[in-house]
């Protein structure tokens, strides 16, 4: 079984008007360590499935099972601590507390872990150092790039040693130079922190990173695996 693993998943949108399915009985293996996008056009359902997968919102059928773990097995409290445990959440319009310096947004869902302030901003620190902004880190959001401040998202996200990140269109807010520094930072950590991502996204910059390319049509999703260099060199 994948390190993410969808089974016979639905999930409609109904109201008294009008009913959409987004997931129709959708499977879907992700391997560990895995850099995954998930492709689509607008409204084909590419942040639903991020959020059912981050256990922000429940399928109305089939099983997701995460890390082992099939998390509808999970109560609301034990669902908050297995999120806050193992996935990581990166946002497009990153998400800082304005009014908080970057290493106490970074510190700050160890809060909820219970860990004292000392100890928190000390780990807070080390992710900092992770994504290059140690000299940034009392620095207001305010006073950081659009680059910077994903990076300090990322950080945040890495800061409970989470296995998955979840990235909802990571680069759409970034120029280009700034979304290939940010790819670059999540490829190291992918390879050599044994991080996986999966990000839905628009971005081709983003999918020319991946090495897994999950499409959404119809409710169903289909995964391609992209060959590395060795395996097509392998094949030539
Ligand atoms: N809470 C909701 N209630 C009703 N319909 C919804 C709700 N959330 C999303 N939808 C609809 O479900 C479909 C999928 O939405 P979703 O946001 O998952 O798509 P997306 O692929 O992420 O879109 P985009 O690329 O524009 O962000 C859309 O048609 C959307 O309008």
């Amino acid at each position: 079984m994948g390190q993410i693993s969808l089974r016979s998943v639905c999930r409609t949108y109904a109201s008294e008007a009008f009913s959409l399915t987004v997931l129709d009985q959708a499977d879907l293996e992700i391997p560990d360590s895995a850099f995954a996008v998930i492709c689509g056009p607008s409204g084909s359902g590419k942040s639903t499935l991020l959020n059912m997968i981050g256990a922000l919102d429940r399928p109305d059928g089939g099983t997701i099972t995460i890390a082992g773990t099939d998390i509808a097995t999970l109560n609301e409290k034990q669902l908050a601590k297995f999120r806050n445990e193992t996935i990581g959440f990166v946002f497009q319009s990153f998400h800082l507390l304005p009014v908080l310096t970057a290493a106490e947004n970074v510190a700050w869902p160890l809060y909820f872990q219970g860990v004292k302030r000392r100890e928190r901003m000390e780990i807070a620190r080390e992710k900092l150092a992770l994504v290059g902004l140690s000299d940034h880190a009392n620095k207001l959001p305010g006073k950081l790039s659009g680059g910077q401040r994903q990076r300090v998202a990322i950080a945040r996200a890495l800061v409970c040693n989470p296995r998955i990140i979840l990235a909802d269109e990571p680069t759409a807010n970034l120029d280009r130079k700034t979304a290939q520094g940010v790819l670059d930072l999540m490829s190291d950590l992918n390879a050599h922190h044994g991080v996986s991502f999966l990000c839905a996204t628009h971005d081709n910059l983003v999918v020319e990173h991946a090495r897994q390319i999950i499409s959404l049509s119809e409710g169903k999703l289909h995964m391609q695996v992209v060959p590395t260099l060795n395996e097509v060199a392998r094949h030539a």
